[in-house]
């Protein structure tokens, strides 16, 4: 199920483009427009249900920051768990961690090592507002698999295709992107 071209009309509109931010030459995708739009809102919640309802989700992951909200509204709404993939430094318990190449530089990500002890082999849906080169997904992915479950599908709300992230996506078969910025 994909969104229809109403649907997709009331969640790209809702989206605001801030020029410049955080640097010069970087066109921001601000989506608290969208969230403090409850018709946009509910319309893009409703949509992911509908999706995902028929996947038998176990668990939906989120990535630190802004992912975290979408994934927790759709865990939520298909009555699974929600587990955080958070920035280093963050979580309290024993943490698995990957590194990931940025434009410059090396990041971190973390989740706790018992994210998934409950079920084994768990299905796993990875959310994120955003994907620019990957590097931040990829490295999710990866931390799903090594706590033990599967990344059945990473999906994002808007894909910046001219950076081409989906291609450092190794560890991710499924993707589903709903706007795609060309
Ligand atoms: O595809 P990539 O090049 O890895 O970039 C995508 C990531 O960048 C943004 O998060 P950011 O690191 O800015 O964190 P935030 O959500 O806390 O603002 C976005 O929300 C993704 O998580
Ligand atoms: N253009 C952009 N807008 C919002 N978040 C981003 N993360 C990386 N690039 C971004």
């Amino acid at each position: 199920m994909t969104l229809s071209a109403t649907e997709r009309e009331i969640i790209e509109n809702s989206i605001r483009d801030v020029k410049d931010f955080p640097k010069p030459g970087i066109v921001f995708k601000d989506i608290t427009t969208l969230l403090n739009n409850a018709k946009a809102y509910g319309v893009l919640m409703n949509h992911l249900y509908q999706r995902y309802k028929e996947y038998n989700l176990d668990y939906i992951a989120g990535i630190d920051a802004r992912g975290f909200i979408f994934a927790a509204s759709l865990a939520q709404m298909l009555g699974v768990g929600f587990v955080p993939i958070r920035k280093k430094g963050k979580l309290p318990y024993t943490t698995i961690s990957e590194k990931y190449s940025l434009e410059y530089g090396v990041d971190e990500v973390e989740i706790h090592i018992d994210a998934f002890s409950e079920i084994s082999n768990a299905k796993v849906l990875l959310i994120d507002d955003l994907i620019a080169t990957g590097g931040t997904a990829n490295a999710a992915a990866k931390l799903i698999n090594q706590a033990g479950a599967s990344c059945v599908e990473a999906c994002f709300l808007i894909a910046l295709d001219f950076l081409d992230g989906q291609k450092n996506l190794k560890e991710i078969t499924n993707v589903y992107s709903l706007i795609e910025v060309k």
